[in-house]
Formats: structure tokens, sequence, C-alpha cells
């Protein structure tokens, strides 16, 4: 990225906004206004103006974006233009279905290992990627890996992922439902469905009442 300071929250959005630019892309259109950039991904053309303002110029005032720079602007900012190597501890319902999704539609990241202590799925491949044993895995070189997702129950996480520190492993996607004890030079993203339903849930109510107050 920039070595200007880019917020989070701007971070955060760019995989959104990238995913939308490949799309206009692929359908033709050559390029876009902020506003009806923002319109398609539900975010104010302020905020995108200020977004894009932290990488230069990429943008002319009366013109727009042009959607083919800005998209691969954006993959080499996001790193997409190699290839991400991660890994999956626990091989369960969740597990099982990220490995067979195995990130198809975006050839920039790969599951190339699964790791589960159980002994009935250990050895066996779920859409071809080998399921190690959990013992395996501190002594594996992970150096080339990126991150881990942790798809174990809450109780096994921290193990988990303390092995995974271990064999090299900085980055870790969290779908276990409890907070993680690591180093700060360790980057954690949890994913919970039942936070982002809550918070759909608050948002859908809190328009509602608005609405009715006017
Ligand atoms: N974030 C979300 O939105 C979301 C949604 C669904 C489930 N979850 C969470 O994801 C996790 C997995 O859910 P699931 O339904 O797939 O569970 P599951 O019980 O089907 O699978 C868990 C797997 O982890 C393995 N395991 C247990 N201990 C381990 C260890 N120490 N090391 C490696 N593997 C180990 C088990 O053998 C099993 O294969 C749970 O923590 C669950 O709460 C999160």
């Amino acid at each position: 990225m920039s070595s200007q300071h880019v917020p989070q929250a701007t971070a955060e959005r760019l995989p959104l906004y990238y995913r939308t630019l490949q799309h206009l892309v692929t359908i033709g259109k050559t390029r876009i206004s902020s506003s009806e950039f923002g319109n398609l991904v539900q975010i104010d053309s302020t905020t995108i103006r200020k977004d894009f303002s932290y990488f230069g110029a990429l943008g002319r005032k009366g013109y727009g974006y042009d959607t083919q720079h800005l998209m691969e602007f954006l993959r080499k900012t996001l790193y997409q233009d190699e290839l991400s190597k991660v890994v999956l501890i626990g091989v369960g319902h969740l597990g099982t279905a990220l490995l067979n999704h195995n990130f198809q539609k975006n050839n920039n990241t790969k599951i190339v290992r699964a790791y589960d202590v159980d002994p009935k799925k250990i050895g066996t491949e779920i859409s071809g990627t080998e399921i190690c044993a959990m013992d395996e895995l501190a002594g594996a070189d992970n150096h080339d890996i990126t991150a881990a997702i942790l798809t174990v129950p809450a109780a096994h996480a921290q193990e988990a992922a303390d092995l995974a520190l271990a064999s090299g492993i900085r980055g870790f996607l969290n779908f276990s439902p409890t907070t993680l004890s690591l180093p700060s030079n360790v980057y954690v993203r949890h994913v919970d469905m039942t936070v982002e339903l809550q918070a759909l849930i608050y948002f859908l109510n809190h328009a509602m009442e608005q609405r009715n107050s006017q």
C-alpha cells in the first residue's frame, strides 16, 4: 500500500471496491463517477472520494474513475497479483464448506493444507486439499503461508493458534467465537455471523424507528 497512512476503515472497504470494479470491467463499463459507484457499493460518494484520495489522484474531476485503471491499482494495493497461500485448522462443518469453496472465484488465494485432530479425517482429502495431523503443524515450515483460518471449537482456538504461530504463521482469520491472546506483531480478524446479524437487525429497527418518528 501507499506510504501515506491509510485508516483501517478505508483499508477494510478496499476489497469491496475491488470486487465491484472487477464486475464493472467484466460488463464493459469503462468509467464511473463516485456517486454512481457509491450507489453500487452503498457507501456515500464523499467517503469514496476520501478513501481514494489516500492513494493520490486516482480520478479526474468531471470524468470520474477509469474502472480498468482503478481495478489494477487496487489489485496491486491488495496484493492480489500474488498468490496468497493459507492453511485451515479444524475440518468440521464450517471448515469442510470452506475447503469445498476454496476461493474458487479468486485465483489469488488458496487453502493449501488443512489440519485436524480427528484420526478419521487425517490423511484424507477434501476438494484436493490434504488433511494433516495437528501434530505436524508445529514442525511444518509455514513461512510461505500468509494466514491460518481457524474453524475449531472455541475451547481449542488458542492452542491451535499457538501451534500455527510456532510454525511461522502471522495472520489469522478466526471463526471461533473467542478472543485470542497473540503477540502484537500478529494480525487477527474475527468473523462472526451472529455479530453481523445483530448489527443488521439493529440497523433495520433503527431505520424503521427513524422513519416512524418523521
Ligand atoms: N464465525 C461464524 O460466523 C461461525 C459460524 C459457524 C461456526 N462457527 C464456529 O466455527 C467453529 C467450527 O464450527 P463447526 O460447526 O465446523 O464445528 P465442528 O465441530 O463441526 O468442527 C470442528 C472441527 O475442529 C476439529 N478440532 C477440534 N479440536 C481441534 C484442535 N485442537 N486442532 C485442530 N482441529 C481440532 C474437530 O475434529 C472438528 O473436525 C466453532 O468454533 C464454531 O463456533 C463460527
